[in-house]
């Protein structure tokens, strides 16, 4: 793993540009996508950017079940608000929130993860430790799922909704094993909450109870935390 640290999330997103133009300058093609308060800065820097993503494609981690595409709530709407609107793709794809038969929206999904591969797969990281909506104890290996909300993931998101009883408790979530095979994995954390999560993400042992962990496993990670999320680090 690369760990870069910042001064803060402003930094962040400057030095995740900089990770997206190299991986553009490198031929990529698939760019896997996050949501979250923690990408912010990075879709700020891309949309303020000359890259150029109208000939590649997106495809997200995760949508909540339930919601439709047009709801304010929803991953799409806020991929929309917060970058497609601005910065053309080719074409994007996220989990259909609303559809009708979730195993075939299931198997949609991992079909369209084989036929574009990614090439760089931008990731938050939950305070548990979940990378998507894969929570701890998720398997290292599995593809798109329908996943449950632990309580905690349900309270953290609360904030983006007008109370707690309207978070989803569901969400299709691309599996661990989706998100191993990316090319290239960026990580950011920003806030002294990632900090516990993202020690154990870099130093702890490998295991599905903080999921973040299994990127020690792959060839290529960059993470970038500020100072207040890296400061559990030992060194
Ligand atoms: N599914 C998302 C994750 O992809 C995200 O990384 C995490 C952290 O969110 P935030 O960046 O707002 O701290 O929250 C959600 O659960």
């Amino acid at each position: 793993m690369k760990i870069i640290i910042v001064k803060d999330q402003q930094q962040g997103g400057e030095k995740a540009l900089e990770v997206f133009k190299q991986a553009l300058d490198q031929g990529a093609e698939v760019f896997g996508l996050a949501t979250g308060s923690t990408p912010l800065t990075t879709y700020t820097e891309l949309v303020n950017s000359d890259l150029d993503f109208s000939q590649k494609i997106s495809l997200n981690l995760d949508e909540y079940v339930g919601l439709k595409a047009d709801d304010p709530q929803s991953y799409h709407a806020y991929m929309q608000q917060h970058l497609f609107k601005f910065k053309q793709f080719k074409q994007s794809y996220l989990p259909q929130g609303d559809a009708a038969d979730a195993q075939a929206e299931i198997q949609r999904y991992n079909e369209l993860l084989t036929k574009f591969p990614i090439d760089l797969q931008l990731l938050g990281i939950g305070k548990n430790g979940h990378i998507g909506f894969n929570e701890p104890g998720s398997s290292f290996t599995e593809q798109t799922r329908k996943v449950k909300l632990t309580p905690s993931t349900v309270a953290a998101n609360a904030r983006f909704f007008d109370s707690a009883a309207d978070v989803p408790q569901y969400a299709y979530s691309m599996g661990i094993g989706s998100i191993m095979r990316a090319k290239k994995i960026l990580l950011e954390a920003f806030g002294s909450a990632k900090a516990t999560a993202a020690a154990a993400m870099i130093e702890g042992p490998v295991t599905p109870d903080c999921p973040a962990s299994v990127l020690q496993q792959h060839p290529d990670v960059t993470v970038i935390l500020d100072q207040a999320a890296a400061a559990k680090l030992s060194k």
